[in-house]
């Protein structure tokens, strides 16, 4: 069982734009509960490579801005490691800054296609090249004067929606993004904080391009992404009860706790409050013995998409079938998210089928060991780290240390935890 309460990392989106932001912006900024995790840590030594001044102590980052258009041409390639957040957002910046650079990143992001950014920023005059008309890495992006986009997403992606409202700065006239479902959207209430001239009208996004950015001081909430899976362990271990303290609870973000209120989970929220532009609380989560199936697709995916795997978890503990579709995105993260999840489980006698853009799984099932292949994927590690905790018999990983990506210290809260 999970026991005890704990104070939440910094969310990984958020810090990434903290990062990026403020390297665009003029004057001195200062970052606290910053995620040092290595995916947030490629971003930085990006940026650092473009001239920025970026020192990092303790869980705060102090970044000298040097302004919207004054990164310095890089005299080494940046390495976005596997971080998808860092190559999109990034190349957005890049479509504005007057060089030419080489993009890289591991194997993973590789195979992540990036035509979604690469095509909407070469309409606005970037230049682009890379494998398979600039649809993987690596890729040469050469930025410069940039026209104004008036954009309609085919994808739900808060990281194509973001790369754009950042070219979209540099423009020479007035940008319109207008999304299909609504995706994350840090993106928008912190450019506004950093003075950006930004307006939301519901799936649509207005921006004007401007001089310069002003420079923040910014607190990162706690990532609802990795809360993720500690709620599920609460969740299906008999005899749970843990306060998860500190959770960014943008709505944006929140699709798992209305997953869990649907399937009859029991998890309360304590606290509510503001802190720069985002909301915060904490979470109460005790074991719910009578947990139910659900349907998961539309809307909600895109509010919940990096849960799903912890998600799938835990409908195996759930009585009925539960279905998720509408998922395609998740075949192009860090792995194909549907087959890992679907294989692996069924290796642990779990009753799951694979669909084209989902799963659907029938519950409760006894979970059994088994050795798990993680794809070297962060998410699809921690959510079989869960699952371990109520198998009979162990739960192997062939890699742990991916975990790094977005959750340092993951083992260690854990096994504090554990009673
Ligand atoms: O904008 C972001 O910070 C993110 C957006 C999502 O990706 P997509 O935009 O590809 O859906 C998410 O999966 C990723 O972990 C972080
Ligand atoms: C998909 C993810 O991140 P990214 O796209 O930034 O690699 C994730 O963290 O689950």
């Amino acid at each position: 069982m999970l026991r005890g309460s704990f104070e939440l990392i910094g969310d990984k989106s958020i810090s990434h734009r903290a990062i990026m932001f403020s390297s665009i912006s003029k004057g001195n900024n200062k970052i606290s509960n910053f995620l040092m995790g290595q995916d947030c840590l490629s971003t930085i030594s990006c940026f650092r490579k473009m001239g920025v001044d970026i020192d990092i102590q303790g869980r705060d980052v102090f970044v000298k801005g040097n302004g919207l258009r004054n990164l310095k041409k890089p005299n080494d390639i940046l390495d976005v490691g596997n971080s998808g957040t860092t190559i999109r957002l990034m190349m957005g910046i890049l479509a504005g800054n007057n060089f030419e650079s080489t993009i890289i990143g591991d194997e993973s992001i590789g195979k992540r296609p990036m035509k979604r950014v690469t095509d909407p920023l070469k309409s606005m005059g970037c230049k682009i090249k890379g494998k398979d008309d600039a649809n993987y890495t690596p890729i040469v992006i050469t930025g410069g004067h940039l026209h104004s986009i008036n954009y309609h997403m085919p994808v739900a992606s808060a990281q194509v929606k973001s790369s754009l409202i950042l070219a979209s700065l540099y423009a020479d006239g007035q940008s319109m993004i207008h999304e299909k479902v609504k995706s994350r959207n840090h993106t928008e209430i912190m450019l506004k904080s950093f003075g950006a001239n930004i307006d939301v009208d519901d799936l649509t996004i207005k921006i004007n391009p401007v001089e310069e950015l002003y420079n923040q001081d910014i607190y990162v909430p706690g990532d609802i992404s990795s809360a993720a899976f500690i709620i599920v362990g609460a969740l299906i271990t008999e005899g749970s009860e843990v306060l998860i303290k500190n959770v960014g609870l943008n709505e944006t973000r929140t699709g798992i706790l209305d997953v869990v209120k649907n399937m009859n989970g029991n998890i309360e929220i304590l606290e509510k409050r503001f802190v720069g532009g985002e909301i915060v609380g904490d979470l109460l989560v005790k074991y719910s013995p009578n947990l139910q199936g659900t349907i998961i697709n539309k809307e909600i995916i895109p509010r919940l998409i990096d849960e799903i795997p912890v998600i799938a978890v835990l409908a195996t503990q759930a009585e009925g079938t539960t279905i998720i579709k509408d998922a395609h995105e998740l075949k192009v993260k860090e792995s194909n998210r549907i087959k890992a999840v679907v294989d692996n489980l069924k290796k642990m006698d779990a009753d799951i089928e694979e669909l084209d853009d989902g799963m659907t799984i029938k519950g409760k099932s006894k979970l059994k060991g088994a050795q798990i292949e993680t794809f070297n994927d962060h998410r699809i590690a921690m959510a079989f780290s869960i699952a371990n905790l109520i198998s009979e018999g162990e739960v192997s990983l062939d890699n742990k240390l991916c975990i790094d990506i977005s959750f340092p210290g993951y083992f260690d809260l854990l096994k504090d935890l554990s009673k």
